[in-house]
């Protein structure tokens, strides 16, 4: 148990919410990769495979090799912001804060990453030393797994085991078919179309719905994320108005030798590609930011495994990022699990958020009505 400042009497009650996604290298280089790559490797619910088995395939095999390869990877997405998954974390926090001064709510909203920097620990540590006695942890990602959802659960608990005086807290565990999320991924698929022309579904074109994979042996043991991923993207659909044949939902990222969630998706878009369809529009629904995974690996792989084998045209739909979608929908979803907790502003604060919203309201009526001219 920690040394830890006095209690005090009458302390104002204060509300945070911790935004948490996977995380990401420091630096697009070798040493940062490594440093990434054994921490998050390391972690049990990512790789369940018994530890002394897994220490020396990881320290013999992949942490030798795998670093160079996937620093050059990070380096072809990286940006003057660092890492996009970082960078867009911070903007969807400062979307998150306006949604919250727009309903003249006095919430803390930060970002942490599951592995690498900000980490869990710190940032509990830093709302904890500013008085925050009830915190919301919010991990990202639409549809639970052990390996992502859970594990972020376990960094939180692995922090708050030596704390003597804990804050409340509260898990969001999954959105996957919350109708915010629907929403927001299906206005983006239109918002797509709209600027790119509608795909001929009557003429095979296929929106395809790629998730990050996990093993099957995860599905096996009752893990819920490939339900979450079928739902998700049965939902998406319906909300599209599409037919089956008109969508796939596939698995992507495999790692290792073992089978993984099926139909991968790399195979699937060779398959298409081969068959002759004339365009495809892909979306990854199951990752709430643009990062390496939807930027190397299906923008650049992906594309390029569909054109080589003889696919028309390949159209990436980007992730919800900081999108008027993801704010609205982060937001909700973040006030239906603060129910009951402290968050209104004291008037002051009130009135000074008002007087920013018409601001805001005016400069995008200005902006609208300079468009049209
Ligand atoms: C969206 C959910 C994710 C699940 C589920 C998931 C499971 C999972 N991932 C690995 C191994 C790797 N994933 C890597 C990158 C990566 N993974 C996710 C998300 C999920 N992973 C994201 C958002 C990212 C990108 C992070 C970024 O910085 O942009 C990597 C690192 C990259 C590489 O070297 O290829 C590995 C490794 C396993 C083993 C696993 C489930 C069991
Ligand atoms: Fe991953
Ligand atoms: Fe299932």
């Amino acid at each position: 148990m920690r040394t830890e400042a006095p209690f005090r009497h009458g302390t104002p009650q204060k509300t945070a919410v911790l935004l948490v996604n996977l995380g990401t290298p420091d630096a697009p280089d070798t040493p940062s990769l490594r440093r990434y790559l054994r921490e998050f490797l390391s972690d049990p619910r990512v790789v369940e495979i018994p530890r002394l088995v897994w220490w020396m395939i990881l320290n013999l095999f992949i942490l030798p090799f795998r670093p160079k390869k996937s620093a050059a990877k990070y380096a072809t997405v990286w940006t003057e912001a660092g890492s996009p998954l970082l960078a867009i974390g911070h903007q969807q926090v400062a979307r998150v804060c306006e949604g919250f001064k727009d309903r003249r709510w006095e919430v803390k909203v930060e970002l942490a990453m599951r592995y690498g920097n900000p980490s869990v620990a710190s940032k509990m540590d830093e709302l904890r030393a500013a008085g925050y006695d009830r915190v919301l942890v919010f991990p990202l990602y639409p549809q639970y797994a052990a390996a992502t959802t859970a594990s972020v659960m376990d960094a939180v608990f692995q922090w708050a085991a030596p704390v003597r005086n804990l804050p409340e807290l509260r898990f969001v565990k999954h959105y996957h078919d919350h109708p915010a999320y629907i929403h927001a991924l299906a206005d983006s698929v239109l918002t797509h179309w709209r600027a790119k022309g509608r795909p001929n579904f009557d003429g095979g074109d296929v929106l395809l719905m790629s998730f990050h994979g996990v093993p099957e042996f995860a599905l096996l043991k009752g893990d819920p994320y490939h339900c979450e991923c079928h739902k998700t993207g049965r939902l998406l659909a319906e909300a599209l108005g599409l037919e089956k044949s008109n969508y796939r939902v596939t698995f992507q990222s495999r790692f290792g030798k073992a089978k993984w969630l099926e139909p991968y998706t790399d195979a699937t878009l060779k398959a298409l590609g081969q068959a002759g369809t004339k365009r495809i529009d892909v979306i990854c629904p199951g990752f709430l930011a643009d990062c390496l995974e939807t930027l190397e690996e299906i923008n650049q792989e992906g594309r390029e495994d569909f054109l080589h084998a003889g696919g028309g045209e390949f159209h990436y739909i980007a992730c919800l990022n900081d999108s008027d979608g993801a704010a609205a929908m982060l937001t909700e979803i973040v006030a239906q699990h603060l129910q009951g907790w402290p968050v209104d502003m004291g008037y002051e604060d009130a009135m000074a958020a008002e007087l920013a919203a018409s601001r805001r309201l005016a400069l995008a009526m200005g902006a609208r009505d300079g468009q049209s001219t």
